[in-house]
């Protein structure tokens, strides 16, 4: 999937949400846990409840590699799922890797080739041979971390090297690198205050926003410094929306967060 299919399915359905499938086996509903496949029941109920208000989902691979086989087989029937009944909507697999060159492209091949995931989110800390084989796949995209959400974000990625801050040095540096033009880069809701910066160093570039929601970020704040011509922003949220409830309705209510989110999307779009 490319950019100009993502920024016309916004237009579409007037949302840049994206719904983060955290899946813990502790927190789901109690009824599933008698299904076969426990995850996938659950990721299957909250998709058919809630496509129609987001542009993309975000399985976050911990969730599934916490529960070994099952949890690898659960990530395969959720994408494939995503990629018969919903073409349109970009996937990203949270995997946060990143390794020497060969060992980046196998990566690259898990997620793109063998479960066939639209983006991957990697780390910049090993550099442009680390990053290069993700980006050399066409038509894929490779999600970098700039600015995390987290409080330890600040341990390094805000320190000045060479008079500099660091994430703004990531910023610069891989716009520079083979095939640059396939990156996005995440950038915590957390830190909406550094976002007009950051929108001049990569003025159309997709910024995933985690962080609304658990985390406290604020939508409004990083739609004002971080909205680009293209919209430019996926806002994630998981527990948010995935976890509102956790009776028999949960599917329904996840929907009904995911719909307030949109609507204030929409409003912010016709603004
Ligand atoms: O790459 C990410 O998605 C990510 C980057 C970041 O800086 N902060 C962050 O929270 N995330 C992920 O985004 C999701 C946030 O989940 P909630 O806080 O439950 O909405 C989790 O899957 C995190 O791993």
């Amino acid at each position: 999937m490319n950019t100009n299919q993502l920024i016309s399915e916004i237009q579409k359905k007037k949302s840049f949400l994206c719904i983060g499938l955290d899946v813990d086996l502790d927190k789901i509903p109690k009824h599933l846990l008698k299904e076969e496949d426990p995850i996938f029941a659950f990721n299957k109920a909250i998709i058919d409840a809630t496509y129609h208000l987001c542009v993309s989902y975000k399985p976050n691979t911990a969730f599934y590699e916490a529960y070994g086989l099952k949890g690898w087989k659960a990530l395969e029937k959720t994408i494939n799922y995503l990629n018969e009944n919903h073409p349109d909507i970009f996937t990203i697999a949270d995997a946060k890797r990143g390794d020497i060159g060969n060992t980046s492209t196998m990566y690259a091949k898990a997620f793109f080739e063998d479960l066939a995931f639209d983006s991957v989110t990697v780390a910049p800390y090993m550099g442009k041979d680390s990053v290069e084989p993700f980006l050399a796949f066409e038509d894929k995209h490779t999600i970098l971390l700039a600015l995390t959400s987290n409080q330890g974000a600040f341990d390094f990625q805000t320190k000045t090297v060479d008079g500099k801050e660091l994430y703004k040095q990531v910023l610069e540096t891989s716009k520079t690198w083979k095939n640059s033009r396939n990156l996005m880069y995440v950038v915590g809701a957390t830190k909406a205050e550094y976002l007009a910066d950051i929108r001049n160093i990569i003025p159309d570039s997709f910024l995933l926003v985690p962080g609304v929601g658990a985390q406290g970020g604020n939508l409004q704040e990083v739609c004002k410094y971080g909205m680009a011509d293209n919209v430019g922003l996926l806002i994630n949220s998981s527990r948010g929306i995935i976890y509102a409830s956790n009776g028999e309705d949960f599917a329904q209510v996840a929907a009904e967060k995911a719909k307030e989110l949109q609507q204030e999307m929409q409003l912010i779009l016709s603004q």
